[in-house]
């Protein structure tokens, strides 16, 4: 394993009394990249990111973190990974500072250490004006920082974080996006969600899961350019005919809508028809008006490769 693969991920399965929600699923997280694990609810992220921290036994498979294999040497691969769980494990009858004590305890970080550590997560996640106060009187968005910090006190090499925003406002799903932007600067992160906008605007790198498979995984260029627009509204002057429209090289199909304009569609790895469309247009007098790309949004190509998957499966 080089150095900068922190965790590698090989054939993990988990069977739930005989119910698969994890099938062959293999993967590396690298140094200092988010990594996004999408997938919707019931898709297996929970079993993977619980199977990761060392918290649940896969049927089959291997986890290694920092070349550290978690069934035969747990204390050694959990030293390197920090684990925000969807509940957050938090004692509401603590205050912050007493918590995060408690976790530097339950992380073995010496004794010595513990106060610098404990400094460092408050500060580091935004805590300090909050340090005296119960847990259990602090906001949903204050309260997940809290969980955050225990994450992150004994400085892992990879934090996983378990759905980090759901059940906030989107003031608080604005500033934990923000620090975990700022924790990507010296952990690795794998971000769990089911959220498509969450991924963009946080991670490097994509992997979708469905129904317990690994069904993409790319980088946020990549996906964008599988966004890439395959459909053009146009709106013209004096509209030529459907089929006018059809004899534009890279035209796939053509659609009228109700307020006169057409909808053009094309592949996006085929010759992009835009081009001849404003020449022809020009040439033959259609008074182009209006020329709109659509861009894929990622929902519709979540949707389309999951039912790709749904639709090869039911085949087999
Ligand atoms: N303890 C369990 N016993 C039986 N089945 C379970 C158990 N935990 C999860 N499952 C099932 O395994 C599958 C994957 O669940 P998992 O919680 O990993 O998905 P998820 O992607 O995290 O979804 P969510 O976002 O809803 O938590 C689901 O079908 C779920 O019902």
């Amino acid at each position: 394993m080089t150095q900068d693969i922190l965790i590698r991920v090989e054939q993990l399965y988990r069977y739930y009394s005989g119910h698969c929600a994890v099938k062959n699923v293999s993967f590396d997280v690298r140094r200092g990249e988010i990594l996004g694990f999408l997938g919707p609810n019931g898709a297996g992220k929970t079993t993977t990111m619980q199977i990761l921290a060392g918290s649940l036994a896969p049927s089959s498979g291997q986890v290694r973190i920092n070349d550290f294999d978690l069934l035969d040497k747990p204390k050694r691969a959990k030293q390197g990974l920090g684990y925000l769980p969807e509940t957050p494990p938090l004692y509401r009858e603590l205050t912050v500072t007493e918590y995060l004590a408690f976790c530097a305890r339950l992380n073995r970080i010496p004794r010595n250490q513990q106060a610098g550590a404990i400094t460092s997560a408050i500060n580091r996640c935004g805590l300090k004006e909050v340090s005296k106060r119960l847990i259990g009187n602090l906001s949903k968005g204050y309260q997940q920082r809290v969980g955050i910090a225990q994450a992150i006190i004994h400085s892992p090499s990879v934090i996983i974080l378990d759905e980090p925003t759901v059940g906030l406002d989107p003031i608080q799903i604005r500033e934990i996006r923000e620090l975990i932007r700022d924790l990507a600067q010296e952990h690795s992160v794998i971000l769990s969600t089911h959220i498509l906008p969450e991924v963009q605007a946080i991670c490097d790198r994509v992997q979708i899961i469905n129904q317990g498979k690994l069904v993409l995984t790319d980088t946020i260029a990549g996906l964008s350019q599988r966004m890439e627009a395959t459909s053009t509204l146009v709106r013209f002057g004096a509209p030529p005919t459907a089929d006018a429209l059809m004899s534009i090289k890279g035209v796939t199909s053509v659609e009228r809508e109700k307020d006169g304009r057409f909808r053009l569609h094309s592949q996006p790895d085929k010759q992009d028809p835009v081009e001849e469309l404003v020449r022809r247009a020009v040439d033959e007098g259609w008074y182009l008006r209006e020329l709109t790309p659509e861009r894929r949004t990622l929902e519709e190509i979540f949707v389309a490769i999951t039912q790709t998957e749904a639709s090869q499966e039911s085949a087999l």
